[in-house]
């Protein structure tokens, strides 16, 4: 039984019984560029995903033949002197919703086909957990090559996920990554064949269901946090982490399971 929490507009949104939410972008006459309409919607479908206890994990993915090809170009020619302001404003939704995104409590995985590029596709791959792309896909920035700078968080995603060298080269010379590349480089977590990205992303998002939500929840804040902190703060969060979660039901059950050798039964408590 799957609940459709959004179905119609540019962003949709519905959700499992095993709590996996599927969080489609759905502007595919334009290779889901990003405008305004569709980043504000994506952050309500990201706000409703926060307030629905029942979403374990979240899959990404875009409608039509592309991921996501980045801010509507076209979009973009149409504001003319305006640009500038517009994007002022189109550009803050894009970083809020990267924000809301990280700061989601269940993993996000995205599924990846065609193309990721721009703030929108290549900067929301960056700022998931998990990416699992197509064979066929391919990534690139294409921030320099309409005169911006990379947003979506990237400078600072792509570089701990690649290397500070690397994020260079491909924000400073925009390549075209093949999926292998990109593999390759540090930025996906698997490469498939075409056919089975979907599933193979749900497979990932039904694996990590099938474990403590609470325990699931904290390795992701304790991760992204660990990228701005210096391992004396992290530590002692870690330590009061772990004292919190051995008290959950889900531990308890977790520890019982592994003594006996037996499968566990989590509740989520
Ligand atoms: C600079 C954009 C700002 C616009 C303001 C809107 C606010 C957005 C929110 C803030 C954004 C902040 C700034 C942003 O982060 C900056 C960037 O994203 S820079 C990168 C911009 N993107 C690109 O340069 C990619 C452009 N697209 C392509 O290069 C190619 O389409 C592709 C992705 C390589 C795929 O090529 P193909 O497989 O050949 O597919 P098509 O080209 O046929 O595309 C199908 C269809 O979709 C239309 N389309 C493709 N990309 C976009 C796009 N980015 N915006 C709008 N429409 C797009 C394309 O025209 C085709 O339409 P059709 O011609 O069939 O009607």
């Amino acid at each position: 039984m799957t609940d459709k929490l959004i179905d119609s507009g540019p962003v949709l949104l519905d959700l499992d019984a095993d709590g996996v939410a599927r969080l489609r972008l759905n502007r595919p006459e334009a290779a889901n560029g990003m405008n305004v309409e569709l980043l504000k919607a994506l952050h309500s479908a990201i706000m409703l995903v926060h307030g629905e206890s029942r979403v374990r994990a979240v899959v990404l993915s875009g409608e039509g033949r592309h991921f996501c090809a980045g801010g509507d170009v076209r979009d973009f020619a149409s504001k003319g002197e305006g640009l500038p302001d517009y994007l002022r404003e189109a550009t803050s939704w894009l970083q809020i919703a990267v924000s809301a995104l990280v700061q989601l409590r269940p993993p996000v995985i995205a599924a990846v086909h065609g193309f990721a590029a721009g703030g929108g596709g290549f900067g929301l791959a960056c700022a998931a957990d998990l990416v699992v792309a197509a064979e066929s896909a391919k990534f690139f920035s294409g921030a320099v090559r309409v005169g911006m700078a990379p947003d979506a968080g990237v400078t600072v995603t792509l570089a701990r996920l690649v290397g500070l060298r690397k994020a260079m080269e491909i924000l400073l010379t925009n390549p075209t990554l093949t999926a292998r590349e990109a593999l390759d480089a540090g930025l996906l977590t698997k490469v498939v064949p075409d056919e089975t990205v979907r599933d193979e992303a749900l497979a990932l998002a039904r694996t990590i269901v099938a474990l403590p939500p609470k325990a699931i929840a904290a390795t992701k804040r304790l991760l992204w946090q660990g990228l701005g902190s210096s391992l004396d703060s992290q530590l002692p969060d870690e330590a009061r982490t772990v004292s919190e979660l051995s008290g959950t039901a889900d531990s308890r059950e977790g520890l019982a399971a592994v003594i006996v050798r037996r499968s566990p039964n989590f509740t989520g408590e």
